[in-house]
């Protein structure tokens, strides 16, 4: 493999979008080393759009197996019931020394390696939709025959657009419950609370840019003063103020219970889809 790998995406949909964008803004790979194949021609302009012009191929014009010749690294980020099928499609086909990266939940290193065949090198990656952006966070483990360079490599593309943590792989279902899923719990907060402050008199994109501004500055007083949630949530609530009562108001509606039954879901249905 060269310095700089060519990165093919099988299935450039959503999340493929998001991780190639980043990667390319970032200037992990240019666009002409970017590549990218779906079924669906508004998959494929978008994926084209977010990447400055990487190159895409019809999964349904034998777009998949012209992928897997050309590639250095085969992302595999269909839906992961279509995962196995994809893989064992492209067996014969990869360039000889590539390695398969796949983003999709729940789907085991012992099912993509029994689908890519003997001695391929595999690594599990559950990445999220904030690295277009070069906010994201994601976990990774290796296959039996990943190498530490190989590693090095994802962890590298990784942290291009965001944050890496490598973890066993039975950890990467709660992974997908906190970081691959995660993002949609802080738009679904994010939204409720510029809705709410719709309520209380602020113009609709005032309350949205004020909601966005308060809960991004609020995840980079903990990264960047280390300091515990509960510590930095204490300095804001004055004795008999406002925020307590905000605070007895949540605490009263169950948020803390709500946060921990959604990531208990989330990680199960993720267990579950091992298995289907
Ligand atoms: N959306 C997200 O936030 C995240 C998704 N993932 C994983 O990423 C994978 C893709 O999810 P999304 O991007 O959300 O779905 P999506 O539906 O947006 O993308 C799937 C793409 O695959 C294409 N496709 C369908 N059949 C194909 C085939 N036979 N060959 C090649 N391409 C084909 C579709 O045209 C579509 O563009 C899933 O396995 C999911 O678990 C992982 C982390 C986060
Ligand atoms: O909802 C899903 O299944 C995918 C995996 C994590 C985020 N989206």
């Amino acid at each position: 493999m060269t310095d700089e790998p060519t990165i093919g995406f099988l299935g450039c949909g959503k999340m493929a979008t998001a991780l190639a964008g980043g990667l390319v803004s970032r200037g992990f790979a240019p666009a002409d080393r970017v590549f990218g194949t779906a079924r669906s021609p508004g998959s494929r302009e978008a994926f084209s759009a977010s990447t400055g012009g990487a190159h895409t191929f019809d999964a349904s014009d034998g777009g998949n197996a012209e992928l897997a010749t050309t590639v250095d690294v085969l992302v595999l980020a269909v839906k992961p019931y279509q995962i196995r099928e994809t893989l064992e499609a492209s067996r014969g086909k990869r360039k000889s020394g590539s390695l398969i990266v796949s983003v999709a939940a729940g789907v085991t290193i012992e099912t993509l390696e029994a689908a890519a065949g003997a001695e391929a090198r595999v690594v599990r990656v559950m990445p999220n939709t904030p690295s277009l952006v070069g906010a994201g966070a994601a976990g990774f483990t290796r296959g039996t025959h990943a190498t530490d360079a190989d590693a090095a490599l994802v962890r590298a593309m990784l942290e291009c657009v965001g944050v890496a943590e490598e973890v066993s792989e039975p950890l990467l279902n709660a992974v997908t419950a906190v970081s691959g899923s995660g993002p949609a719990y802080g738009f679904l907060f994010l939204e409720a609370l510029a809705d709410a402050g719709v309520r209380a008199g602020l113009p609709r994109e005032q309350s949205q840019r004020l909601a966005a501004a308060t809960l991004r500055g609020a995840a980079a007083m903990v990264e960047e003063t280390g300091d515990h949630p509960a510590v930095l949530k204490d300095r804001v609530c004055s004795s008999g103020g406002t925020t307590i009562a905000a605070v007895a108001a949540l605490e009263e509606h169950g948020l803390r219970r709500a946060v921990h039954a959604a990531v208990a879901a989330a990680a199960a249905r993720s267990k579950e889809m091992a298995n289907e």
